[in-house]
């Protein structure tokens, strides 16, 4: 095993899907669709609106049936399995969902307890309390956010709640759901620092959907690009550029694109100059 893995990482890649397909109706939305998330990576997952990122992410986790296709996570086959059934692997990951989906009539700290209590239920009350309030911190919200309801939170709180609900098993896997859509740009900056912080110090491999090309070209190791119901292309983003598929032109070489990319270049040209 490479000596410079986190001592969490098996050299395995946590996730494996190979020949997707989902249908609803009449309508597919996956077509033999494969894809590898490798250890340790935050993946950018892209594609034009419905093109199946969240159905893709729902099948990963068990909440979609697919039509056919295998999966697996952490060695487990997920394809087929109850979503109820226990693979022993369903607390080594955590969900951030568009929106937080948070319970509106919990606080944040109980919001967080929801899954130890779930896989957890002989810790004691206090110890579940003390992990929550160590998880909400962790997330970036002030202690007083503990005991406040959703509805008392702005959008950038409530999806740092979000997150400090899916860390809330020392998850080894983090799924995230466009973290930072609706949030401003000081608030989805500093949302994908505390990504990429947390990425390294807990060992975390994120898959993370996003239409945000500032977070692409800040956080993501690599970029997998799902069109015409599959996964095109994955790599960085150069060598994404290099296949010449048309929509990943039209979507990185665009006047967005090319903006993110100027930003990008200039901060690290400011960094190596401060170096
Ligand atoms: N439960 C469902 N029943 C029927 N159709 C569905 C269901 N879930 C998703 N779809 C359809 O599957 C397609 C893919 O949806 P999905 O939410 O995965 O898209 P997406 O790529 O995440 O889109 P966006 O970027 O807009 O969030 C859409 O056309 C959607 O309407």
């Amino acid at each position: 095993m490479d000596d410079t893995l986190h001592p969490r990482f098996s050299g395995n890649p946590p996730v494996v899907v190979k020949g997707l397909v989902n249908r609803f109706g009449d309508f597919t939305v996956h077509q033999d669709l494969s894809l590898e998330v490798r250890e340790g990576e935050i993946l950018g997952v892209v594609g034009g609106s419905g093109t199946g990122k969240s159905v893709l992410m729902r099948s990963i986790i068990g909440l979609q049936t697919p039509n056919d296709g295998h999966i697996s996570v952490f060695g487990r086959t997920i394809t087929g399995i109850d979503p109820d059934q226990d693979l022993g692997v369903r607390c080594r990951w955590g969900v951030m969902f568009q929106g937080g989906a948070l319970f509106s009539t919990l606080t944040v700290g109980e919001n967080v307890e929801v899954p130890l209590r779930q896989f957890y239920p002989d810790i004691s009350p206090e110890l579940r309390k003390e992990i929550a309030r160590y998880k909400v911190l962790l997330s970036g919200l002030p202690e007083d956010a503990i005991a406040k309801f959703p509805s008392e939170l702005s959008g950038g709180m409530k999806k740092r709640a979000g997150l400090a609900r899916a860390l809330a098993l020392d998850p080894e896997l983090l799924f995230l759901d466009e973290p930072t859509a609706g949030l401003d740009p000081i608030g989805a900056a500093a949302f994908d620092r505390l990504t990429r912080e947390l990425k390294e110090t807990l060992g975390l491999t994120v898959f993370l959907i996003t239409h945000d090309l500032d977070t692409l070209y800040e956080i993501c190791d690599r970029v997998a690009v799902i069109a015409d119901k599959q996964v095109v292309a994955v790599g960085t983003i150069p060598e994404l550029i290099e296949t010449g598929h048309p929509w990943i032109e039209a979507y990185f070489n665009g006047p967005r694109g090319r903006a993110a990319q100027s930003s990008h270049q200039r901060a690290h040209q400011r960094q190596d100059g401060s170096e």
